[in-house]
């Protein structure tokens, strides 16, 4: 991993480890050489633009597909070489939950404890757990074909832990949810983390990847180009500072916009941001230059996780990633 922009902090004792995972389909080289380690209790993000090989990565991991190249294990076991005996210790809940319409929500559970092994009557009691865990109860004994989006959602993750994984992979397990709903899972998700099961997720929504992730692996162009958490990956930005100006009406807005160079300009909330390395000479300077404009508030803005993203993602700016770490957000005036 020799080019990644990496904060420092590898996780000790993986439950899951692969190392230089190449695949390719065809001509298309989709992972050239990925790592990366899971440890108990860990909830991992894996994030990168649309077609950078977050599925596949995960297929890889879930022995739905061979990689061309490279080794993996979980729980000790050689992942690629015994797919069968790897299986028993993870678990991967989809997009499009594998569900048995027909049958009640309670009867997918005990259905997946027993296919874990568990006896009838172990498998009774872990399904009503679950239902009770995750909200489900009054409707366990429901057809899983009058659930709502949310609800399925819930049921599957319930089914993916049936048999209490060692590891849990999660693709995009929000997508489509109502905020509420997803904030309920993301909830449930910190528990099983709580509980010791190691979570590799892939999400479209970096707030999702902010608000859960103990670490964040940024996958683009086959190869995880950046590690750390949502704050050490923020401070990778380095020195690279929006400074955000406000004013008291548009006047003094357009007035500001035509003696600044302004990044941004928003005529909602009167105020404009300019990008800059060095905050105090910029603040200074552009108070000087407004003299005759009546400034209402500066702040520094702190980044955002999709700042880092944008900016680790796009080749032109990966120089940047190297930079000392910028401030916390902080209100000037
Ligand atoms: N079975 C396949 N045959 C050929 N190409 C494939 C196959 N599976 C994936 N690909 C290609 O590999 C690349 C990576 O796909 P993958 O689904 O892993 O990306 P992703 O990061 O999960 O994307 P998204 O965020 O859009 O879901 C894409 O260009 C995709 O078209």
């Amino acid at each position: 991993m020799s080019a990644l922009a990496s904060t420092g902090r590898h996780s000790q004792d993986p439950v899951l480890w692969a190392h230089g995972i190449h695949k390719r389909f065809g001509a298309h080289s989709v992972l050239s050489g990925v790592d990366l380690d899971l440890s108990s209790g860990e909830v991992v993000a894996l994030l990168g633009p649309n077609g950078a090989g977050k599925t596949t990565l995960i297929n890889i991991l879930s022995t739905l597909i061979k990689p061309d190249q490279g080794t993996a294990s979980i729980a000790g076991i050689d992942l690629l070489a015994n797919p069968t005996s790897a299986r028993r210790h993870f678990s991967l809940t989809g997009q499009y939950a594998a569900l048995d319409d027909f049958q009640s929500g309670q009867e997918n559970l005990i259905m997946m404890a027993r296919l874990s092994g568990l006896t009838k009557g172990q498998a009774r009691e872990r399904a009503t757990g679950l239902l009770e865990a995750f909200d489900l109860t009054g409707t366990g004994t429901k057809r899983v074909s009058t659930y709502s989006g949310g609800m399925r959602r819930r049921l599957d993750l319930a089914a993916g832990i049936a048999a209490r994984p060692a590891a849990l992979f999660l693709d995009e397990p929000t997508t489509g949810l109502d905020p509420q709903s997803r904030h309920r899972l993301w909830q449930e998700i910190r528990q099983l983390a709580q509980d010791g099961t190691a979570i590799l997720l892939t999400t479209q929504y970096l707030e999702e990847a902010d608000q859960l992730a103990d670490r964040i692996l940024i996958l683009n162009g086959g190869a995880l180009i950046a590690e750390g958490t949502a704050r050490e990956l923020k401070g990778l930005l380095g020195n690279i500072h929006q400074v955000r100006f406000s004013f008291g009406s548009q006047e003094d807005l357009d007035r500001a916009a035509a003696l600044t160079q302004p990044t941004a300009v928003d005529p909602d909330s009167w105020s404009l941001t300019v990008s800059t390395t060095d905050t105090a000479a910029t603040i200074r300077r552009i108070l000087g230059d407004l003299a005759d404009v009546t400034v209402a508030n500066i702040a520094i803005l702190q980044p955002t996780l999709d700042d880092v993203f944008l900016t680790l993602t796009q080749p032109a700016h990966a120089e940047r990633v190297n930079q000392p770490a910028r401030p916390a957000k902080e209100q000037v005036q």
